[in-house]
């Protein structure tokens, strides 16, 4: 390890070792730390830097953080990078994707792995290299969606940078490009796209750590029609509730 790697603050962060837990849930709007802060016991809100909101609590025993990172992979990887070092093996994205049929709005998709459509995870290992999550985190996180009763899917995600360019289409020309890119990923079998998935999977293994990812499904990749505020909130709970039960039935 570097004299970085071994320091007892992060740089970016801001926090220290001991103001974080055992595992990490890795989420991108800062607003939902409140909101999973709920379901932690006795919730602690270390200093935010940049921005960057954490929030360490306890559940079933287990101490868990929870750290947001805003939008993109290069700044979701230096929040796991930055965890890792701070000794973190665990780590959980969990937010929201665009939805490929079959999944639908509203429905959760967990990442088995990812299409590198990324940049920031050629800077951890070339493109030959996947981007597979964790098997014993998606083992636990498949008991527990399938205890519960939304509908998910199990498959491979497409990480991409262009959000407005490669995801989302505002005019006429970019939507048409997008809409074909749009007809390869089904074609491809793949199940959600985002902006973090294939980066944090290839990181965390490059690293020695465990990832997965688990979102949900909120924007349809065809119509473009989002997710209601009211379903998002509804799904959001449930989101909680499975990431942190899967994460808190593993073995240490
Ligand atoms: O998972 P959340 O935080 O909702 O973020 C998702 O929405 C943002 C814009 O696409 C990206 O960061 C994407 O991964
Ligand atoms: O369209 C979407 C929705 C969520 N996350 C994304 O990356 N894209």
């Amino acid at each position: 390890m570097t004299q970085e790697e071994r320091s007892d603050r992060a740089w970016y962060i801001g926090v220290s070792r001991q103001e974080v837990g055992d595992a990490a849930i890795l989420i991108g709007d800062p607003a939902r730390i409140d909101r999973i802060a709920e379901h932690l016991d006795d919730p602690v809100f270390p200093p935010v830097s940049r921005g960057l909101r954490t929030v360490t609590g306890v559940r079933a025993g287990h101490r868990i953080t929870a750290a947001a990172f805003g939008m993109g992979a290069p700044i979701a990887s230096i929040v796991l990078h930055e965890l890792y070092a701070l000794g973190i093996r665990t780590f959980l994205r969990i937010g929201t994707a665009m939805a490929i049929p079959p999944a639908r709005i509203g429905d959760f998709v967990l990442a088995d792995g990812a299409l590198r459509a990324d940049g920031t995870s050629n800077s951890y290992a070339p493109l030959g290299y996947p981007a597979i999550a964790d098997f014993d985190l998606n083992a636990a996180l498949r008991q527990r969606l399938a205890a519960g009763s939304r509908t998910w899917h199990a498959g491979i995600f497409g990480t991409w940078d262009g959000f407005y360019t490669e995801m989302f289409g505002l005019s006429g020309a970019r939507r048409e490009m997008i809409g074909s890119l749009k007809q390869d990923i089904e074609r491809m079998g793949l199940i959600g796209t985002d902006m973090e998935t294939s980066a944090l999977l290839v990181a965390a293994r490059i690293l020695g750590a465990r990832a997965s990812t688990l979102c949900v499904a909120t924007v349809d990749a065809h119509t473009q029609e989002k997710i209601s505020e009211d379903a998002m909130a509804r799904a959001e709970v449930e989101l909680f509730e499975t990431a942190l039960d899967a994460i808190t039935a593993l073995p240490a």
